[in-house]
């Protein structure tokens, strides 16, 4: 199954304490939440996602803010099923490819669509989804490159949510949203339980 299937939401996850990695990620499969971008840039993500991959078998954990060839190694290293970047470069798409691990690579215009397309890729990051230009940027591309599905990231809430998925082109979105820094840092992870919940439900 593609990875914008499994589930309409990716949470997208910044760890500061690697002690709430392994109930945090519980928590977003209990919500219904199985795909979990764990993203890099805080020094413990590699960890948090060892860790997930080891302790929560029902998580599909991948890493995000993969920006280089060694970023990419060493996530897999980690345990990472998916990889997410938040732009693409032709070294780092060489990596992406002979890591054998699926991706999802940023993009934000028609060329950078076209010249991943141009790999035989159809599934990318659309990011940064809002700043970008949002749904009716999104809805444009469908016209010319309707054969590129996309996970819109950056700037999406519960409540835009519904309306990027409604796209023909979009086939689950990201966001940072079910994961707010307060409930992480007061271990409220009933909290995130429901924000994860709600989330699933628009699918
Ligand atoms: O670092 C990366 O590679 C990313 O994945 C960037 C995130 O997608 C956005 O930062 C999403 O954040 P929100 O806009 O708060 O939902």
């Amino acid at each position: 199954m593609s990875l914008l299937d499994i589930a309409p939401v990716v949470p997208v996850v910044v760890i500061d304490d690697l002690e709430t990695a392994v109930p945090l990620a519980r928590a977003l499969v209990a919500g219904g939440l199985p795909v979990i971008e764990v993203t890099l840039r805080t020094p413990v993500g590699l960890e948090a996602i060892r860790r997930i991959a080891a302790e929560v078998p029902e998580a599909v954990v991948g890493a995000g803010t993969v920006r280089t060839p060694a970023d990419v190694a060493a996530s897999v290293d980690a345990g990472s099923k998916f990889l997410v970047s938040p732009g693409t470069t032709p070294a780092l798409v060489d990596a992406f490819e002979a890591s054998g691990v699926p991706f999802l690579a940023g993009v934000a215009t028609a060329s950078e669509v076209m010249a991943l397309a141009e790999r035989g890729v159809t599934e990318m990051k659309f990011f940064p989804a809002e700043a970008a230009g949002g749904l009716p940027y999104l809805k444009a591309l469908g016209g010319p490159l309707p054969q590129v599905r996309f996970c819109p990231t950056g700037g999406i809430k519960l409540a835009t949510a519904p309306d990027y998925l409604a796209l023909p082109n979009v086939g689950c979105v990201g966001g940072t949203w079910l994961t707010p820094a307060e409930a992480l840092a007061t271990g409220d992870y009933a909290r995130i339980e429901k924000l994860a919940a709600e989330a699933a439900a628009l699918r």
